[in-house]
């Protein structure tokens, strides 16, 4: 099978050294230093257990690739548009594209049931070029559980014990395609299941990110010591909560409710080292994902009636900071 990972950061350059070891043909469109460097000396990914060091194709120009059976995006959401045109020339009659972009994807009411179905979120794709120029027929939903970093160029830190793509199909439909993809994955060490309501799935990691996102971003904790302070726990409760409730007011059933949620992260766990994305973002002043991780559900609460007032305080706050630097 011929898989494309489509901004091989650090997510994705973690997925393709593991993809590349387990014999799979994988193509790394990147860019930059990181680019740079793969291609002069290969892609090394330190996981918990060893150190990998592959060299797939790695190159910025996606007409040297050619058509995949599966393209795994694993840009930041503010980077899509204006990638759509160059997965143009990775497309064959059948490929797939996997979006494993974090919080409320562009494509969220494609395949959904009742009114909302095919209904545009005009936040996440301005243009509609992304639902217009891909199309949506090709999309496969997604959803991340991976922790990682680049921490040189070409070499990225695998902090996770378990490294997960959760995958469905917008409609729920068990297809030939995204049972292929899931398949492609054994024995790479990342576990790939297929779930029949992936939205449910992109909630419950939203859970992960809502909160913690922003507010490690906005004062450069860790999450556990977010959850462990007095004054700041509160305000993540809060806001777990709220999108809690705005999960549920769209028809979703979660795993659990909030206040386990946040207890969960004071649990001894495997990444609680691990700098959120975001804060990664805000450090390097790269555009960060405030869009689809907070402020898309911040929409869905004002067309609901939701009151938010703990996201609306961290989103302006975050939003803020943002303009500071530069990056939103
Ligand atoms: N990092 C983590 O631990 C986790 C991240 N996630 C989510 O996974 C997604 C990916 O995150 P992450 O891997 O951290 O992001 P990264 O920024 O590390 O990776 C994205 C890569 O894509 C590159 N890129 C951007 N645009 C293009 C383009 N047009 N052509 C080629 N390359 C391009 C970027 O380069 P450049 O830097 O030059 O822009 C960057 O190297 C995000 O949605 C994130 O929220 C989810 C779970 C954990
Ligand atoms: C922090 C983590 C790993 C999960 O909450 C994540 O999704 C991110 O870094 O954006």
């Amino acid at each position: 099978m011929r898989i494309c990972i489509y901004g091989a950061g650090a997510v994705g350059g973690n997925f393709a050294a593991r993809l590349a070891k387990a014999g799979i043909d994988v193509t790394m469109i990147a860019r930059g230093p990181h680019l740079e460097a793969i291609q002069a000396r290969g892609l090394t990914v330190q996981t918990r257990e060893d150190r990998i060091h592959v060299r797939p194709f790695a190159t910025d120009d996606p007409r040297r690739a050619g058509p995949q059976d599966a393209i795994i995006v694993t840009l930041k959401a503010p980077a899509l548009p204006a990638a759509v045109d160059g997965m143009a020339p990775l497309l064959g009659p059948d490929t797939a594209v996997v979006f494993a972009t974090n919080g409320v994807p562009w494509w969220y009411f494609h395949g959904h049931p009742g009114p909302q179905a095919e209904r545009r979120l005009t936040r996440l794709d301005p243009q509609g070029v992304l639902w217009d120029r891909l199309p949506i027929s090709r999309v496969v939903g997604s959803v991340i559980y991976s922790a990682n970093e680049i921490v040189a160029p070409g070499v990225v830190d695998n902090k996770s014990v378990r490294n997960r793509l959760l995958l469905g199909e917008p409609d729920g439909s068990r297809t030939a395609r995204v049972e292929a993809i899931s398949k492609a994955f054994d024995g790479t060490g990342i576990e790939a299941p297929v779930f029949d309501d992936i939205r449910a799935q992109v909630w419950i990691k939203l859970m992960g990110n809502l909160a913690w996102n922003p507010m490690c971003a906005l004062t450069g904790l860790s999450i556990p010591d977010i959850a462990g302070d007095p004054a700041l726990r509160p305000i993540a409760l809060g806001i777990l909560q709220e999108g809690q409730r705005v999960a549920e007011a769209l028809g979703l059933t979660l795993d659990t409710d909030a206040e386990t949620r946040l207890n969960n992260i004071l649990k001894p766990g495997p990444t609680g080292g691990h700098k959120p994305s975001m804060l990664q973002d805000f450090e390097l002043k790269r555009p960060t994902e405030l869009d689809a991780i907070v402020l898309a559900v911040q929409d869905f609460a004002r067309e609901l009636g939701i009151a938010t007032p703990n996201l609306d305080s961290v989103a302006a706050l975050a939003v803020g900071r943002a303009k500071a630097l530069g990056i939103y």
